[in-house]
């Protein structure tokens, strides 16, 4: 039995229905149960094991899942570890410039309103910029601030020296005009690269964007670092938005894969799919890619982080007709899934990204990156 049925993808949602409200059924089950750690992946499923034996006590066993298992599943694409790998990179080069020329590479990051995923976003990008020595700047401005007064900031952060790179956290409040806030925004402090022109360079060949947007550029670096071959691939992206999707795609297309893209009214998205060695999915849908939409051998990106509700309860898990109804592991009251079941893709594909702890660090990482070669390029520093 498995937690990870990605038919409902949340076992929960399924059996709402089932019983009437606080009424619990404990099923006797003997047996084993794969179960992900809230905020894992399957490299740490653990079994559980419910014996039934004696009667009136049900112990809870855990061990770590079979070398067998293991072995028959797919390569897990580890990104918090190359994120680490890189920020230690990052952390040598900071230095080394700052002993050479005195300048410490400096971030700028405007929040605006009261999300907390955007809040939790900034946040981390301040502790990482402190991780390596980058020098951060921090904007809050009230949900309900005048676009006026954050084309302001963005202005005086354009003309600071101290600052070499400049993001907006997205998405804006409602009211704001995202084009004329990103185009506020000096092409050469881009950190976050969504600048129409450096957009523009990135899809045209023979020009150079001065920044590529993080996350596609944290997909790409996965795949270089862990040596998959781009070039003559047929890979798919799935979601084609400015932030992923759409640069995701040209990118591929930079390093000579036969790229297609998969959006909301394409017919037949399983069967395009399916051809793909390469895909690299941002749509922000649960386990919307099936183990049966993919190629055996393929390589898989899954850039979706969708939280997905876990109801919480005193004991850990409650069973109901083989299904887990209650996850009390899960302190936030949800886990985070990919647009990929993962249960299934790993059982037919090479390798995979895990969420969480795949491509989300990377777009970290690719800030500092990016963050460092803009002071780098501002201060002639090789
Ligand atoms: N100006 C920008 N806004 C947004 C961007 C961006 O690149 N620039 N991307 C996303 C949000 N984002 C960074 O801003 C981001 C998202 C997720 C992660 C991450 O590390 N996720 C973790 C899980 C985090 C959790 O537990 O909640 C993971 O996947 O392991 C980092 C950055 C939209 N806005």
């Amino acid at each position: 039995m498995n937690l990870a049925d990605c038919s409902s993808h949340s076992a929960t949602a399924r059996l709402l229905h089932f019983g009437s409200p606080g009424a619990i059924y404990l099923r006797r089950f003997v047996g084993s149960l794969h179960v992900g750690r809230c905020g894992s992946n399957p490299t740490h499923v653990k079994t559980l094991r419910l014996r039934s034996n004696p009667p009136k006590t049900l112990t809870v066993t855990a061990a770590m899942a079979s070398e067998a298992e293991v072995a028959a599943s797919a390569k897990i694409i580890d990104g918090k570890m190359v994120a680490k790998e890189i920020r230690d990179e990052i952390t040598t080069e900071v230095s080394r410039m700052k002993d050479a020329i005195g300048v410490v590479p400096g971030l700028a990051v405007m929040l605006i309103g009261e999300r907390k995923d955007s809040a939790t976003y900034v946040r981390n990008k301040k502790k990482a910029c402190e991780s390596v020595g980058i020098n951060s700047f921090e904007v809050r401005l009230p949900e309900d601030s005048a676009e006026t007064e954050v084309l302001k900031f963005i202005s005086d952060f354009n003309d600071d020296p101290a600052v070499h790179g400049i993001l907006v956290q997205l998405p804006l409040p409602k009211h704001m005009n995202e084009q004329n806030i990103l185009n506020a925004v000096s092409i050469e402090k881009d950190v976050d690269g969504f600048h129409p022109l450096n957009i523009g360079r990135l899809a045209m060949r023979g020009r150079e964007p001065s920044f590529v947007p993080c996350t596609p550029k944290g997909c790409i670096e996965l795949l270089h670092r862990y040596g998959f071959q781009i070039k003559g691939k047929k890979a798919v992206v799935i979601g084609r938005s400015n932030i992923v999707g759409m640069p995701a795609a040209l990118l591929l297309q930079r390093e000579d894969a036969t790229v297609t893209i998969v959006h909301s009214r394409t017919q037949n998205p399983e069967q395009i799919v399916k051809e793909a060695d390469i895909v690299i999915s941002a749509v922000g849908q649960p386990d919307m890619v099936r183990g049966t939409w993919l190629k055996p051998g393929a390589v898989v990106i899954d850039v979706g982080i969708n939280p997905v509700e876990v109801r919480r309860l005193p004991l850990v898990f409650f069973i109901f007709h083989d299904h887990i109804l209650y996850d009390a592991t899960c302190p936030r009251g949800y886990r985070l899934v990919g647009d990929v079941c993962y249960e299934e893709a790993r059982k037919v594909v090479s390798a995979i990204t895990p969420v969480p702890g795949g491509v989300g660090p990377m777009t970290i990482a690719m800030l500092l990156s990016n963050t460092l070669s803009s002071a780098k390029r501002i201060h002639n520093f090789q």
